[in-house]
């Protein structure tokens, strides 16, 4: 089937768009030089024909699925190495790295993934220079691909909980790994099962039957040669999962396992060769690879969104169905307004969280940088920003997955849509890189601390600046300024009120781990506050910024999009808004109208703004989001791919269903 032209719904959509797509494209690249550098590597890429899937991922076996994803890893690798690109591989040493959009040539994820995202950042964050040298080199050659192993059958949120042991033995120099029991097998770790040859093993570190808390090892798991698993290491992979069905999860059990001394990356601690533990500066330090890892998923979360938001944006346009008026044909299911409802704040969203994750890998590099000279003043700040920006993203941007999904009714259930994959890609993020519950708690720790320090007179740090203001009622003001202030209003009394009860709690005679067991539900609701104080704060403080240099037309957009997010959101929060501000029900009635406004304003532009996240077709990889808006071909197309299709009665029909309808079974 040959596709010429462009469906002419998405051709009227795109006359009305009211700016420079173009412009916008840049912007979210962060430069026009960064949108010409991706779209070159996304040519190479796309034109390799080992990196095409000849029959669809989901029709293929769990081990066809993986040998064909290894098949592409390598393949990609290879290019990627060619266009001398660095983005996204290895290290992401600038915010436009970020728009690695192709990697989406794995449906569910690549085995190599934890090789770039995770072992090579943690050779260059934890090892020394001489191991980073050594390491590095050897891992940027591909000469030995690895993972991070931490999570164990028994703990992954509770990592001082870790049972791998690393025993320090001083007559050979060498470590000792071994796994005590079924629990403490490493489960879950990227590419281990049947790909990795080497990993970093997070265990805890014992001299002389002392213990020296979790510190990082390379460990070398299977021959360089034969990639057989080498004597006393046990190794395989998990299983069916969710998604990142292609990412070869893998378990590994040591049975007391040999490494050399040097083995153990050692920039923050060491172990001398007779046995001497030299603690690091910060005990934390050790937790270095999370915290950049929490970092990057705000951008990743946004990512995933703004994919399925422009499937479902594009699908709506060509969709028709049912009758708005009775003597007018079907329109385009866009035009109703509870499909804008369900749709625009997934822009809006997306654009709040890829700015916002731009500003904080800034500000992880800045606090980088002061950790690199030994201060670390600012480390539980970014401690909880990277904790409370993770769970809020992966979760808003998740939930808003499944919206575009069932957004597009019964098609959206199809694979072929790619929706049902971009969220179990989603949704994982909601669990992995510390479990979201959990993460909302640490932020709870950090600023129940904040505020008590605060009390006695410390100064506040810039994200938390605003606890040191006097909650003092004050008329509601719908403005974003208004706004931004009454939700820093909800976070400032979630967080008193939770201390309150922490405090009463402990009064009445219950321990303080206990009181904060019991008001943790309490807790949870303040550090949530917190994070959407920063996130519409940051939102909105970059699109002024930048519209101080875009033109006038996509300023005027990009605010429309700022002021759907915020107005959406009060609508969203309306209780806690209404407990601690001075929002009223007529504040609430004109809300509602101007979000009606806002949602008929954006509609022209809906079109536009989904173009401008420059998904190519082999991209979003998905029959309903092509840019030509074909989709009912496609679908067709796809599902002749089906190897069902491909006879037209199936054996089963003899072997079964004749037997049955001629009553023979
Ligand atoms: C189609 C495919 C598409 C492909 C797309 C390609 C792009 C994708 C890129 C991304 C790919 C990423 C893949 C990653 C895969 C997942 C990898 C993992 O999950 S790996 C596994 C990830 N696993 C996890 O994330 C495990 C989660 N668990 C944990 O992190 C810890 O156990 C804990 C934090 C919960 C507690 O730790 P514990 O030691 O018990 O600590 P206490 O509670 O007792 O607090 C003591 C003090 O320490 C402080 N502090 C704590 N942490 C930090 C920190 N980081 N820093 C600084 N400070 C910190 C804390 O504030 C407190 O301070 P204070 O109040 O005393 O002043
Ligand atoms: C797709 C995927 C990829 C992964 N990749 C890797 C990898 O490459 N390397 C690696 O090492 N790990 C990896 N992991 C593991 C991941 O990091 C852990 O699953 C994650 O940290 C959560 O830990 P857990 O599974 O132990 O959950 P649990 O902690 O057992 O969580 C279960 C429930 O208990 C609750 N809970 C636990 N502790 C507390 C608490 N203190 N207070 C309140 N509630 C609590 C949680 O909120 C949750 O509801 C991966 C996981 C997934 C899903």
């Amino acid at each position: 089937m040959t596709l010429k032209k462009v469906n002419p719904d998405l051709e009227k959509e795109r006359s009305t768009c009211t700016f420079n797509i173009e412009e916008l494209t840049n912007l979210l690249d962060t430069g026009a030089h960064c949108t010409a550098e991706r779209r070159a590597v996304e040519d190479k890429v796309f034109s390799v024909k080992e990196l095409k899937d000849e029959i669809p991922d989901e029709f293929l076996s769990h081990k066809e699925r993986y040998e064909n994803a290894i098949r592409k890893s390598v393949f990609l690798h290879k290019v990627l190495q060619e266009t001398g690109v660095k983005r996204g591989v290895y290290n992401r040493s600038d915010k436009s790295d970020f728009r690695t959009t192709y990697y989406s040539i794995f449906k569910d994820g690549s085995p190599f993934m934890l090789q770039y995202s995770m072992f090579v950042p943690t050779i260059l964050g934890q090892g020394d220079s001489e191991q980073v040298e050594l390491w590095y080199k050897r891992a940027l050659n591909m000469e030995i691909i690895g993972t991070y192993a931490q999570t164990e059958l028994g703990h992954g949120t509770f990592i001082r909980g870790l049972e791998t042991e690393a025993v320090y033995d001083e007559k050979t120099e060498e470590f000792i790994l071994n796994s005590p029991s079924l629990s403490s097998y490493k489960w879950w770790p990227g590419g281990l099962g049947h790909t990795t040859n080497y990993c970093i093993v997070m265990a805890q570190l014992k001299i002389k039957g002392k213990p020296y808390g979790m510190q990082p090892f390379i460990v070398q798991i299977r021959d360089e040669e034969t990639h057989m698993p080498l004597p006393g290491v046990k190794v395989g992979e998990i299983g069916a999962k969710l998604a990142f069905n292609t990412v070869n999860n893998g378990f590994l059990g040591f049975e007391h396992v040999r490494i050399p001394r040097r083995h153990m990356l050692m920039r923050f601690s060491q172990v001398s060769k007779d046995g001497k533990f030299t603690s690091s500066a910060n005990p934390k330090l050790a937790y270095g690879t999370m915290v950049m890892v929490r970092v990057t998923i705000v951008n990743s979360a946004a990512t995933y969104l703004s994919r399925a938001v422009t499937i479902a944006i594009r699908y709506s346009a060509v969709r028709h169905q049912s009758k708005l008026k009775q003597n007018e044909p079907e329109p385009q299911i866009l035009d109703y307004v509870t499909q804008q409802h369900k749709l625009f704040i997934g822009i809006a969203t997306s654009h709040a969280y890829m700015f916002c994750s731009y500003w904080l890998w800034d500000v992880y590099v800045m606090y980088q940088k002061e950790q690199n000279v030994g201060n670390f003043d600012r480390l539980p700040e970014l401690h909880a920003l990277a904790c409370c920006l993770k769970v809020i993203s992966s979760s808003d941007c998740t939930g808003l997955v499944e919206k575009c999904r069932m957004s597009c009714g019964g098609h959206g259930f199809m694979m072929s849509s790619n929706l049902p994959q971009l969220y179990g890609i989603s949704t994982a993020t909601c669990t992995y890189e510390g479990e979201n519950t959990v993460m909302l708690l640490q932020t709870a720790r950090a600023l129940v601390k904040a505020w008590e320090l605060g009390s006695r007179g410390r100064p506040f740090s810039p994200t938390m600046s605003y606890f040191a203001e006097k909650n003092v009622p004050s008329k509601w003001d719908s403005s974003l300024e208004g706004i931004l202030n009454a939700f820093q209003k909800v976070s400032i009394g979630k967080l008193s009120s939770s201390v309150s009860s922490l405090q009463e709690y402990t009064k009445s005679g219950l321990s303080a781990e206990d009181a904060w067991n019991k008001a943790s539900v309490q807790l949870i609701g303040a550090a949530e506050a917190w994070g959407r104080a920063v996130v519409l704060s940051i939102y909105k403080s970059e699109i002024e910024r930048y519209g101080q240099t875009v033109s006038p037309a996509l300023k005027s957009v990009l605010f429309d999009l700022v002021e759907l997010y915020y107005v959406h959101l009060t609508l969203e929060k309306m209780g806690d808004l209404l407990l601690y501000t001075q929002l009223s029900e007529k504040d609430v009635v004109s809300l509602r109208k101007k979000y009606e406004d806002l949602l008929e304003k954006i509609r022209p532009n809906a079109i536009g703004l989904v173009d401008a996240f420059d998904y190519r077709d082999e991209v979003l990889n998905s029959t309903l989001g092509s840019y030509d808006g074909f989709a009912y071909e496609r679908l067709m197309t796809e599902a002749m791919k089906s190897p069902l299709n491909a006879e037209p009665v199936n054996q089963s029909f003899h072997k079964y269903i004749k037997p049955l309808m001629k009553g023979k079974l």
